[in-house]
C-alpha cells in the first residue's frame, strides 16, 4: 500500500458507517493499476464525499496542474450536471443513482478519448459507484475512486451552501451524511483526509497517484 501526504492528527472515522480509515492523511487502496486505456491515457477520477468535504476545491486545484503537465482535463461538477444533464432529478435514492450513472456514462466516454475526467460528485451509494467502475472496466477505461474523507463535524462547520444549517433548522431533510445515507468507500484507490492537510497537499497526493498509474 502506498501512502502520501502528511497526517497531523489521529485516524479519521468515516461518517455514518463506523468504518475507520487508515491512519495517514492519504492512503491508496489495493486496486491494481490497470490503465488498460493506455493508448488514450484517459482516466476518470471520481471524488466522492460529503457536501462541503472539499471535492470541488480539490478538482479545481488539480485541473490546472494536470493541464500544465499537458493533459486534457474536464471537471464534471455535480451542481452543473444537475442544471443540465440531470435537470429535474432530486435526491431520492433512485434519482441519485440515475444522476451518478449518467455522469459515469459521460465520464467514461470522455476518458476513452484521452481526457482526464475529474468528477466531484457525492455518489453516496456503493452500488452506484460500483456500477460506474464496472462500466469503465468493461470498456477498458481507467478509473480511480478517491474518497475525500472529511468528517461530517468539519463539513457541517464549513457548510459552503448552508445545507447543514437548513437541515438543522428543519428547512430540508435528506441531507447526505446527516439524515440520508453516505456509504463510505471501503477500499478506495485513494483516501484523502482533506481536513488534515492543505488543498495543495491533497492535490499533490492525487497527482502522484495518477503519475504512478500512468495517467499524469
Ligand atoms: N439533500 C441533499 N443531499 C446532498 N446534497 C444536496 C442535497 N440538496 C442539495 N444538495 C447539493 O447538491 C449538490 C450536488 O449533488 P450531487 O449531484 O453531487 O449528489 S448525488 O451524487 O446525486 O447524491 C451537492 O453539492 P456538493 O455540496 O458540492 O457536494 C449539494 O450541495
Ligand atoms: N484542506 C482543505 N481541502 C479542501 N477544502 C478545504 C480545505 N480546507 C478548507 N476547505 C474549504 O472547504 C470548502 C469545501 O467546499 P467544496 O470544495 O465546495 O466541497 P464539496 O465540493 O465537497 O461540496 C471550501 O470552501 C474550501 O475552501
Amino acid at each position: 500500500m502506498t501512502t502520501a501526504g502528511t497526517a497531523t492528527t489521529g485516524p479519521p472515522t468515516d461518517v455514518g458507517t463506523g468504518i475507520t480509515s487508515p491512519d495517514t492523511a492519504t492512503d491508496t487502496g489495493g486496486h491494481s493499476a490497470t490503465p488498460t486505456d493506455a493508448d488514450s491515457g484517459g482516466v476518470t477520477v471520481w471524488l466522492t464525499g460529503l457536501p462541503s468535504a472539499g471535492k470541488s476545491t480539490l478538482a479545481r486545484e488539480l485541473a490546472p496542474r494536470l493541464r500544465a503537465a499537458g493533459r486534457r482535463v474536464e471537471v464534471l461538477d455535480g451542481d452543473e450536471i444537475r442544471e443540465f444533464l440531470s435537470a429535474g432529478l432530486g435526491f431520492s435514492r433512485e434519482d441519485r443513482h440515475t444522476n451518478v450513472q449518467r455522469i459515469g456514462f459521460v465520464a467514461q466516454l470522455l476518458a476513452s478519448h484521452g481526457v482526464t475526467v475529474l468528477v466531484p460528485v457525492i455518489a453516496p451509494y456503493a452500488e452506484s459507484r460500483e456500477a460506474v467502475r464496472e462500466r469503465h472496466r468493461a470498456a477498458g477505461t481507467s478509473y480511480l475512486e478517491v474518497h475525500v474523507a472529511t468528517p461530517v463535524e468539519v463539513c457541517s462547520v464549513r457548510d459552503v451552501k448552508g445545507l447543514y444549517a437548513k437541515q438543522a433548522g428543519g428547512e430540508i431533510t435528506g441531507l447526505t451524511g446527516v439524515d440520508d445515507p453516505y456509504e463510505a468507500p471501503v477500499d478506495p484507490d485513494l483516501r484523502i483526509a482533506a481536513h488534515e492537510q492543505s488543498v495543495s497537499e491533497s492535490a499533490a497526493a492525487l497527482e502522484s497517484l495518477l503519475r504512478e498509474r500512468g495517467s499524469a
